[in-house]
C-alpha cells in the first residue's frame, strides 16, 4: 500500500472462466475522495468493484486494502422477494442489530425520516436507494461503495441523491467510490472518474476525462449531453491556460492511454 490509500489494486486482472473481463488495471483511492467509474455495460464496472472489495479473485495483479477498512457497500441487485413482509426497520437492523435511535438517524440523515414501519416492497426507486445508503452508513464506513445507486431514478431524484452523497462525504470524510451511467451528474459531483471498458481507457478529473478522446469514443457527444452540460468542447489550445487546460502535472489529471476502447475482452 502506498501513502494512505484504503484501497489499492496494481495490474489487477480478473477473469470469469476463460474470459478476460479485466487486465492491467492500477487503481487507488484516498480518504474523503469521490471517484466515479463509468464505461459501457459489460465494461468490467462492478466486476472491478467486487473484485476491490475481495468478492472476486484477483487472476493476475494484486489488491491492498487498509487494515480494518469499513466498507459500506450497496450492491447493484439486491434480491428483496416481495412476498416478505419486510419493513425498513427490520431491514436495517440486517445483519447487525441498530438502536431505534441509530435507525431514525440514518433514515433521516437520508432524507427519508420516518418510513420506519413502511413494508420495503411498498417504497418509491428512490426512497428505496435512500434506505439503501442509510443502512450502509449504519456501518460508520471509511468507504461507501455504491453500485449504479441512481438505478430507476428520474433526473431530479438522480441528483438529489448525488447531492445527498456530497453532503455525507462532508460531514462524515468518508471517501465514496461510485459506478453510475449517469454522466452528466457523475461529471458534476465527482472529484475523479475513471472510464473503464476492461481496461483503464482514462481518468482523471471530471472536466479533463470528458475531453479526452477515450472517453469520446466510448460516450460520443450526443450520450445524454454530457459535453454540452459539463463544458464546451476543447478542441483548442489555450496559451493562457487559466486553469482551463489539462494539468498533467495534477495527480488526478487523466492518464489517457493509447488503447483501443472497442475491445471485446476476447
Ligand atoms: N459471475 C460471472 N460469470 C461469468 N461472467 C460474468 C460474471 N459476472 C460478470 N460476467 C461478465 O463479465 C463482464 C463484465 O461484467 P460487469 O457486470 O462487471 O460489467 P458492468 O460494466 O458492471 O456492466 P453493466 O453496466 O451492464 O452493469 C460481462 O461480459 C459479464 O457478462
Amino acid at each position: 500500500m502506498s501513502g494512505n490509500a484504503l484501497i489499492e489494486a496494481s495490474n489487477l486482472g480478473v477473469r470469469h472462466g476463460e474470459t478476460t473481463v479485466l487486465a492491467h488495471v492500477d487503481f487507488r483511492i484516498v480518504p474523503g475522495e469521490i471517484v466515479t467509474v463509468v464505461g459501457p455495460n459489460g465494461s468490467g464496472k462492478s466486476t472491478l468493484i467486487r473484485a476491490l472489495i475481495g468478492l472476486e479473485p484477483a487472476a493476475s495483479g494484486r489488491v491492498s486494502r487498509a487494515a480494518g477498512l469499513v466498507i459500506g457497500y450497496v450492491p447493484q441487485k439486491l434480491h428483496i422477494d416481495a412476498s416478505l413482509p419486510m419493513t425498513v426497520r427490520r431491514f436495517l437492523s440486517l445483519p447487525r442489530r441498530v438502536s431505534d435511535a441509530q435507525a431514525a438517524e440514518a433514515l433521516a440523515r437520508t432524507g427519508v425520516a420516518g418510513i420506519e414501519q413502511r413494508p420495503l416492497a411498498g417504497l418509491s426507486g428512490g426512497q428505496f436507494q435512500r434506505v439503501l445508503l442509510a443502512r450502509a452508513l449504519l456501518a460508520k464506513p471509511q468507504i461507501l461503495i455504491l453500485d449504479e445507486p441512481t438505478q430507476g431514478l428520474d433526473q431530479p431524484g438522480t441528483a438529489g441523491f448525488y447531492k445527498l452523497i456530497e453532503e455525507v462525504r462532508r460531514e462524515t470524510g468518508c471517501a465514496v467510490l461510485m459506478v453510475s451511467h449517469d454522466l452528466h451528474v457523475v461529471m458534476s459531483a465527482s472529484d475523479r472518474v475513471i472510464c473503464l471498458n476492461g481496461h483503464v481507457c482514462c481518468e482523471g478529473a471530471p472536466r479533463v476525462v470528458s475531453a479526452a478522446p477515450e472517453y469520446r469514443a466510448l460516450f460520443g457527444l450526443g450520450t445524454g449531453g454530457a459535453f454540452a452540460l459539463y463544458q464546451h468542447v476543447h478542441d483548442h489550445d489555450h496559451d493562457h491556460d487559466e486553469g482551463h487546460g489539462h494539468d498533467h502535472s495534477h495527480p488526478h489529471a487523466a492518464h489517457p492511454h493509447n488503447h483501443d476502447c472497442e475491445h471485446d475482452h476476447a
